[in-house]
């Protein structure tokens, strides 16, 4: 038995003993939406970790899959692969895809955002008034939302589209290393308010006492494999801060090596991206977000290290500087569906940052946009972000 599950069997007994009624009897339902190729090796550990703890989760994991003109659901089903997304790896059996938001959610206590950022509007469209009000929700989109009324994290646009509290997960996990069960690490954060708050003006709708709590040993327990450890923090802002804003970092490192400029210029524009993350975090997100996430969690420089060097937003800029084509074709010729969050989340930070008129206060976000939008050439980079 691991020490989780040892944690969740004595929670359980202590809350039996003295009201003669067995709190705790409910399990949770879990379901992910999303079955892209994080989407994907996220619910294979997902359902691996129901299946090991059926005492506190119903084995069963839904999967919503939004269906392109071929029926990957059936498919999914039928072979236990997802062949678009993940093609090569083995499914857990007890994960079923479903086509169906209504169903993937309706009766699932616990939800797992895994999108890419720029459908979640239209997914929590689509779901609204179906899902639990009481369940509880991680959001593992690397992305921020940035709007006219400014900006926000997804796990707090996810929360208050659908009145229930969205925590977040995000680390150093290229999706097909983690699905293949090289060793890595990731960083999940849950701190739901107390009482009301702007979001939740008559307080957040409470989990059952039937069912489990959902807390950090929760979490860990859905979440940590042998092969994927895992560690819980209160900091939702910074571990998705490191997560949407590393992508523009990682572009300026797939511009670097696509001049075959070396590792110290790589080296040099992963230092200013780690910097200005640090920064973004502190001047908008100063009440929520801690520095030290950035430096000392997975979800800060080790997943800004691991994006530099093998992750799509750094291969893509790559290929663009090396074939002249720009990224966007180069995304659709090599991802086969998949999508950069680099490149829209660049041009967001940048509209935000202009509105404050704050763009030289962030030299590398704004290069990396400038040279998207063709404005400047890679080969400026040194003199854009040279400081006196
Ligand atoms: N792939 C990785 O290595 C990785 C690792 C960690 C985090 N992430 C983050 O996880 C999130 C999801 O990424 P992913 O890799 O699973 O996705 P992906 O890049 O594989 O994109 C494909 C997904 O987008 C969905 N999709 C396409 N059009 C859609 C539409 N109109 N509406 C709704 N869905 C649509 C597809 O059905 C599929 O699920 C992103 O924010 C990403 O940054 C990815
Ligand atoms: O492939 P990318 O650039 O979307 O990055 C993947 C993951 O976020 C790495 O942790």
């Amino acid at each position: 038995m691991s020490s989780a599950t040892a944690v969740r069997r004595l929670n359980l007994l202590t809350r039996t003993i003295g009201t003669g009624t067995r709190i705790g009897s409910m399990k949770h339902r879990v379901t992910v939406i999303g079955s892209g190729n994080w989407g994907s090796a996220i619910a294979k550990i997902v359902a691996e970790n129901t299946k090991a703890n059926p005492d506190v989760f119903h084995e069963e994991v839904k999967m919503f899959v939004h269906s392109g003109p071929q029926n990957l659901t059936s498919i999914i089903n039928c072979i236990h692969e997802n062949p678009k997304y993940l093609p090569g790896i083995t499914l857990p059996t007890n994960l079923f895809a479903t086509p169906s938001l209504p169903d993937a959610v309706s009766e699932a206590s616990v939800l797992i955002f895994n999108v890419p950022h720029q459908f979640v509007s239209s997914i929590c469209r689509q779901i609204n008034g179906s899902c639990l009000p009481y369940a509880r929700a991680i959001s593992c989109i690397k992305g921020v939302d940035v709007s006219p009324d400014g900006i926000s994290l997804f796990s707090d646009t996810i929360g208050r589209k659908l009145g229930i509290y969205c925590g977040a997960l995000s680390g150093a996990n290229i999706a097909s290393e983690v699905a293949a069960e090289k060793f890595s690490e990731t960083t999940v954060a849950y701190a739901p308010p107390e009482g009301s708050t702007h979001d939740f003006p008559q307080g957040l709708t409470p989990v059952p006492e039937e069912l489990p709590a959902v807390d950090h040993v929760l979490f860990r327990t859905l979440f940590h494999r042998p092969y994927f450890h895992v560690r819980v923090v209160s900091d939702v802002a910074g571990v998705s801060l490191g997560g949407a804003l590393k992508n523009i970092v990682a572009l300026a490192a797939g511009f670097v090596d696509g001049l075959e400029w070396g590792d110290n210029a790589k080296a040099a524009v992963m230092r200013v991206g780690l910097l200005e993350m640090r920064k973004f975090g502190k001047m908008f997100f100063s009440q929520s977000c801690r520095s030290a996430t950035f430096t000392e969690e997975s979800c800060g420089v080790a997943d800004l290290i691991t994006s530099c060097n093998g992750g799509r937003n750094h291969k893509c800029a790559m290929l663009s500087v090396r074939t002249g084509k720009s990224i966007e074709t180069v995304e659709s010729e090599e991802l086969n569906g998949q999508k950069l969050q680099g490149t829209i989340t660049a041009r967001e930070v940048n509209v935000y940052l202009k509105n404050k008129g704050l763009e030289d206060e962030f030299p590398l976000f704004t290069a990396v946009y400038r040279i998207l939008n063709g404005e400047t050439k890679v080969e400026s980079l040194p003199q854009l972000i040279e400081t006196d």
